[in-house]
């Protein structure tokens, strides 16, 4: 082993990990185990116990299952079954070995994370030099080609341990003998997000897989069916290890919130139960180990909330990603939503990508990689964008879970979910292993209910501070998402043009008619126009519409270039405007990229100052009774005629320093109109 000694990783050396293992660790920086790490380790290496960890989001659970079986497959590496050493061929080989590991993931990104943390490990052991890696893993998600994977599964002797969703593995277990029977014989199982996969009504194929790996009654719960000819295995291996893992497991936090629920006491309750009922361990005490801490969030998460209507969260949205630019990943509960706000923000300039189920896996892929890799530098912002310091994922809780994209800092709940685990498993996104992170509840009136209970859920006071918002920037930002809404509208009504305008071609084709002429630029019936998707060209309406969609563009793109200024700048003479501290902020290079009288700052630095500030002047900060301020107490009915919430009364400027400006009395409502 080169250059590793048993001093090198001392937080390690208790557990007895193979050298190679060890050097990985090593090597991939990971100098001491996580909490839940070290707590689980000493119970679910191989010969020990069945496993029950909870622990916090990104505290690397995949490591704690991950390394067991790795350990057992190094292990026998040097033993194998007496079967396998005696097979004549690979695929004999293969047919005897059992399975080291099966891994079941509730969503294909996250068995595909999954695997590919496992196999950087693996690499990262390998010794300098050797090509062959010690062990092969297999991944069989939908969404992606059956053949392939199947290659790969029966690659050599056959994948050591298999990573998979549960539809995709099942389907191929239907058609492949083989598989189906090194799963019955598994060294360890493992169930990750374990609450949400035995999940009622979630996979219906987990009944099916489980069902695989129960011993059958008549052997007994002693019986050695290790090393037998594949065709009479009919039950699974007794010296099965289960491995289950979860950040939440708690049947009260399924609950779905938004149902008024009278029995909401009767319904606690454990997912251990369920998982004892569906889950054969071979450990008559399965070990729990409930690393939970008190807020059920990571340590380092803050959380904060935007109060406001529903019409204006795009506003708020598109001010937060403005001020706070970064990585942030925004969930929205329908694909329809998504839809919907994806061009609005891409029309404005931000580096958006969606991820949803309606995707191709392969785009799923490439924007998640995308968002993944986009640069984040604030020195990218660019004349005629508003921004290019943003990478914003517009997704659907099926990134809810599991999803590891290092240096997420925000994660906003444009809505709130049914639930409160995903709650906690969308905030987890962020804040991951030892990382600050920022969570946004964006709470509209007629979700306040649904907020109380999920405080209630999460056994928690609602005590989450409002997010500071610098109010004066708010009618410029307005009428650039109006003006976004009109080009969206105008290439909607433009793209629909073109449909009737080609079906009411197919229609004249059919019946041996000549619109050309029409369409040539007569008077057509085609409302809005679009583009025509026939030889004759384009009608007057569809030119005309994009022309609309041009001129949009073009006055949206000037509107872009405009700076965005906080009440009392003055740009005619820099040192005359009213705003304490900005020319003092501007000389130190503090001043934000694109929005000109705030510093630089972060989210989480904005909130510890208003609550530094908020101690102080509680009194005098309070909103208006007349009109709900934005994260403020907005009011619980979706009142008629929502006014626009009246301005915060004490605007936050961002992370103040010494000397830095404090906050400019109360701000006069905002007015609409051009900055
Ligand atoms: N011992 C360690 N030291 C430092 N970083 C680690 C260690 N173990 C794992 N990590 C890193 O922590 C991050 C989170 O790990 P992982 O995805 O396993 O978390 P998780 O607990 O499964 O989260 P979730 O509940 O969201 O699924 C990963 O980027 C991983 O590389």
């Amino acid at each position: 082993m080169q250059g590793l000694t048993d001093s090198t990783l001392p937080k390690w050396r208790s557990f007895g990990l193979h050298a190679p293992l060890r050097r990985a660790l090593h090597s991939m920086g990971f100098k001491q185990p996580t909490s839940i790490q070290s707590s689980t380790l000493p119970l679910s290496l191989p010969g020990e116990r069945d496993v029950v960890g909870i622990a916090q989001t990104g505290s690397g659970k995949t490591l704690a299952y991950g390394l067991p079986i790795l350990q057992y497959v190094l292990a026998t590496l040097a033993d194998p079954t007496p079967a396998a050493a005696g097979a004549s061929s690979d695929a004999e080989r293969e047919d005897a070995r059992p399975l080291a590991g099966l891994i079941l993931c509730p969503t294909r990104e996250l068995a595909l994370q999954v695997s590919k943390h496992l196999n950087a490990l693996v690499e990262a052991a390998t010794p300098p030099g050797k090509k062959m890696r010690f062990a092969g893993i297999a991944t069989l998600t939908g969404g992606m080609s059956e053949e392939k994977q199947r290659r790969l599964l029966h690659r050599g002797t056959g994948a050591d341990i298999v990573v998979a969703t549960p539809g995709r593995l099942w389907d191929m277990c239907e058609s492949d003998d083989t598989l189906t029977a090194r799963i019955k014989r598994t060294r360890f199982l493992v169930v990750d997000e374990a609450d949400r996969m035995i999940e009622t009504g979630h996979f219906a194929e987990m009944e099916q897989i489980l069902a695989l790996v129960r011993r059958a009654p008549s052997k007994g719960k002693n019986a050695a069916v290790d090393v037998v000819p594949t065709s009479s295995i009919t039950s699974g291996g007794s010296s099965m290890q289960t491995l289950i893992f979860s950040a939440t497991l708690s049947k009260d936090l399924q609950r779905n919130l938004k149902r008024r629920n009278r029995n909401r006491k009767s319904r606690g309750g454990s997912t251990l139960e369920d998982l004892f009922d569906k889950i054969d361990f071979r450990d008559d005490d399965p070990a729990v180990i409930d690393l939970t801490p008190e807020r059920r969030m990571a340590a380092e998460l803050k959380e904060t909330k935007v109060e406001c209507l529903s019409k204006e969260k795009d506003l708020y949205l598109y001010y937060f990603l403005l001020r706070y630019p970064g990585r942030t990943i925004v969930f929205i509960n329908s694909i329809d939503g998504i839809r919907r706000l994806l061009p609005l923000l891409v029309n404005l300039g931000i580096n958006a990508f969606p991820l949803h189920s309606q995707l191709q896996q392969k785009q799923r892929l490439k924007y998640l990689d995308r968002f993944r890799s986009a640069a984040i530098d604030a020195s990218a912002a660019v004349q005629g964008r508003s921004t290019g310091t943003a990478s914003v994922l517009l997704a659907t809780d099926v990134a809810a879970r599991g999803l590891d994209v290092p240096g997420v800092d925000h994660v906003v709940h444009y809505q709130l979910p049914r639930s409160a685990d995903a709650f906690v498993h969308r905030s987890g996104r962020t804040a991951r292993a030892g990382r600050s992170g920022l969570s946004l509840a964006m709470i509209d009136p007629g979700e306040k209910r649904v907020w109380r209970e999920l405080c209630r859920s999460l056994q928690r006071p609602d005590d989450t501070a409002a997010l500071p918002i610098e109010y004066s920037f708010l009618p410029a930002l307005r009428e650039r998402i109006e003006l976004s809404r009109s080009i969206d509208n105008a290439v909607h009504n433009q793209a629909k043009a073109a449909h009737d305008e080609s079906w009411l071609k197919q229609l004249a084709d059919e019946a041996d008619i000549d619109i050309a002429s029409d369409l040539d630029g007569g008077d057509s019936d085609v409302d809005g126009g679009g583009r025509s998707g026939n030889a004759g060209g384009k009608s007057k309406a569809a030119r005309k519409a994009k022309a609309k969609v041009e001129g949009l563009k073009a006055e949206l793109a000037e509107m872009l270039r405009r700076p965005l200024s906080a009440r009392g700048v003055s740009h005619k003479y820099i040192t005359s405007g009213s705003r304490a501290g900005f020319v003092e902020g501007l000389l130190a290079d503090e001043q934000h990229e694109s929005m000109i009288g705030v510093m630089r700052s972060t989210a989480e630095d904005d909130l510890a100052e208003a609550g530094r500030q908020g101690k102080g002047r509680k009194k005098a900060a309070a909103a208006p009774a007349a009109a709900p301020a934005a994260g403020s107490d907005a009011s619980d009915a979706e009142s008629a005629g929502d006014s626009e919430p009246e301005p915060e009364p004490r605007a936050q400027q961002g992370k103040k320093r010494k000397g830095a400006p404090a906050g400019r009395g109360r701000a006069k409502k905002a007015r609409g109109g051009r900055p």
